[in-house]
């Protein structure tokens, strides 16, 4: 608070904050005071003085009834700025109304308003504004609703795009997962999110409404006598220029210093505030063939069910399919770990499994259920109450996993009140509650702060908090400690195996670092170029895992524990591009084992014991290097 005061403050000393300051204050001034103070004298005819120039008793001259035109200038303010700010609103609300309603409605519906936005902003303002002005009538309301109708195309296309950004964001995924409505979601967590950004292009829109204003009633359509605004003015300034310039130039002005005090005030406070003036959706659609996964065995406590996974998205030139046919069973209280090199398709197939894969991506699956569901065909609105209470996301940023604008118990609690019913003040206690079995400390107080005031490893406990709020089957963790340091790391995946033992609560924990996995799960889940390689328990990690590319993983976690003498075991290129997966096993380029067989022959996944499957051609079938062992057993979590 006390920073971003004295923001506000330096910008009011810089010569745009002092100067909008000035011009906004002298403009409010005269709309409250000039009507109530000069009135009478702006009114008054002199049939004795009519079309006078500038003198003593009328500085700026006198009009055709010889009405003094200084003081209908001054008493004009009221008016013109009411008339340009109330333009201004409706057309901020009906484009705000505009650019939300394709987040809440159906998408058909969704992307005809956003084309017709899309046309509409290709008009010139103006324009439209004369053709609404038409439409309306001629008059005070047709011309407020005429500039507001013209003004909200742009407000529209606007709150889509920030809206856009927004909804990108990890907190809404949470939000999402944790089965908040749409409405509720658009005015909790979006456009809290947005405010400052519209508010200043409505401060900078509000100019411009008002020199619109002044266009339309100049032209003889906005205000109608005896009512006057500048543009009135002006209109009846320019019959008489000749003999008395002042009485035109004088509403001319008066426009620009107003129009100026709003664009001045839009731009100082778009310096402080920092501004530079779609729902998940899984559909069944036909996806080229990415091959097939053995179908697994799935016993009777199997809480997540996933075979031949596919997510691919559209491109210019084909589909491109980043998960193709992953197959995976979950069981109840399991942790099960996916590892793999950036770009593996770890994080979508997470994603996929909570629903939250944004269109254009497209999900299909021979089978994806979740406690018995499946989540590809059931309709989302019976699909919320499941996830929202059995299903819990955690994301890899601790900045972005709440919302900034929201105290982190009142996100807690809105888990509750949507789901169990709580009143209000239940699930904040509720949420209290979690914040201390997440071990943050005088968690009421904590729960009254804002994300930004924790810390990351709190918010990240926080998050868990959150996932807790329902009574949660599967906690899906994504590169939960990636952005914390090695102590607060192990802190958190204490408090995940925790949570494990004391709830009986699956874990689905996607992270790079082997190390994490094999400390903190019980099965590992290998991924390579969107499939999953090998699948194998922790506890065989040590005996040797088959795949060349697990060993080749399991050994580049040695670097840092490695004598700096030997050289380092890295493994050789890159994966292949999700659109560029080469024919035969996509390892093959990059694996010391590779045969003419691996090039052409794309290996499926296969059991070699009960608990272990690999796909692979050349299964390794010695044990891995004593220092292999050592890197994955050191320093187990709990
Ligand atoms: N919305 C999207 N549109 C197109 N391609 C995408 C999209 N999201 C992810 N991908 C692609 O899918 C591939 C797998 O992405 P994913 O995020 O699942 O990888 P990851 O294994 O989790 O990697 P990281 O560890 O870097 O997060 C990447 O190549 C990525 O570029």
């Amino acid at each position: 608070m006390g920073r971003r005061g004295s923001k506000w403050l330096a910008a009011a000393r810089t010569p745009l904050g002092a100067c909008s300051i000035v011009l906004l204050t002298l403009v409010v001034a005269l709309a409250v005071l000039a009507p109530i103070l000069w009135q009478d004298r702006a009114f008054a005819v002199d049939t004795d003085a009519i079309g006078q120039g500038p003198s003593g008793t009328h500085l700026l001259g006198t009009d055709s009834l010889g009405r003094d035109i200084l003081f209908r200038v001054l008493v004009a303010t009221r008016l013109s700025v009411t008339l340009a700010v109330l333009a201004t609103v409706i057309g901020v609300t009906v484009g705000l109304v505009l650019g939300a309603l394709p987040s809440v409605l159906p998408r058909a519906a969704g992307r005809l308003v956003i084309s017709v936005v899309t046309i509409a902003v290709a008009f010139p303002g103006l324009l439209l504004a004369l053709f609404f002005a038409v439409i309306f009538g001629v008059g005070t309301h047709g011309a407020v609703l005429a500039i507001a109708f013209a003004m909200a195309p742009s407000f529209a296309r606007l709150a889509q795009t920030l809206a856009a950004s927004v909804v990108g964001r990890d907190f809404v995924s949470a939000a999402k997962v944790a089965g908040v409505g749409r409405i509720r979601l658009l005015v909790r967590h979006v456009l809290p999110n947005i405010g400052e950004p519209l508010v200043v292009n409505a401060t900078i829109g509000a100019g411009a409404a008002l020199l619109a204003f002044a266009g339309l009633s100049f032209l003889g359509i906005g205000v109608q006598a005896p009512d006057f605004d500048w543009g009135r003015l002006l209109n009846e300034g320019l019959d008489g220029i000749y003999l008395n310039p002042a009485a035109a130039l004088a509403p001319g002005v008066a426009v620009v210093l107003a129009g100026l005090a709003f664009n001045l005030v839009g731009e100082a406070v778009a310096g402080v505030v920092g501004v530079r003036t779609r729902s998940a959706r899984i559909g069944r659609r036909s996806v080229p063939a990415a091959g097939t996964a053995a179908a697994e065995e799935h016993g009777d406590d199997a809480l997540l069910v996933v075979e031949n996974l596919q997510v691919a998205f559209p491109r210019p030139s084909g589909w491109t399919v980043p998960v193709r046919g992953v197959s995976f069973t979950v069981r109840a209280g399991e942790a099960v770990g996916v590892v793999g090199e950036s770009g593996s398709g770890k994080s979508l197939t997470g994603l996929a499994v909570s629903r939250l894969v944004e269109t254009p991506g497209v999900v299909t699956a021979d089978r994806l259920e979740f406690a018995g569901t499946p989540l590809l065909t059931t309709p989302e609105r019976e699909l919320r109450g499941l996830l929202g209470t059995s299903l819990a996301m955690v994301f890899q940023d601790p900045m972005t996993s709440f919302n900034p604008t929201r105290r982190i118990g009142r996100q807690l609690a809105e888990v509750s009140e949507q789901h169990q019913g709580l009143p209000r003040r239940k699930a904040f206690e509720r949420a209290v509650g979690r914040l201390r079995s997440v071990r943050i400390p005088a968690a009421e107080r904590r729960a009254r702060q804002y994300p930004h005031e924790f810390s990351g490893g709190m918010r990240q406990r926080a998050m868990i908090g959150m996932g807790l709020m329902g009574e949660p089957r599967l906690i899906i963790a994504d590169e939960p400690t990636t952005a914390l340091d090695v102590t607060v790391q192990r802190q958190l995946l204490r408090l995940l195996a925790r949570t494990r033992t004391e709830g009986d609560t699956a874990i689905l924990l996607i992270s790079h670092d082997i190390a994490v996995v094999s400390q903190t799960c019980d099965r590992m889940l290998v991924m390579y170029a969107g499939r999953v390689v090998e699948d194998l328990l922790t506890g065989d990690l040590a005996a040797g895992p088959r795949h060349p590319y697990t060993r080749a993983l399991l050994a580049a976690t040695l670097e840092l524990d490695t004598d700096r003498a030997e050289p380092l075991t890295v493994i050789p290129g890159r994966p292949p591009e999700p659109d560029r997966v080469p024919a035969g096993c996509a390892f093959a380029a990059r694996c010391p084992a590779a045969t003419d067989q691996c090039l052409v022959e794309d290996p499926v996944l296969e059991s070699v014991t009960a608990a272990h499957r690999v796909a692979c051609w050349h299964p390794q079938e010695d044990a891995a290097p004593e220092r292999a062992r050592e890197a994955v057993t050191a320093g187990g979590a709990e």
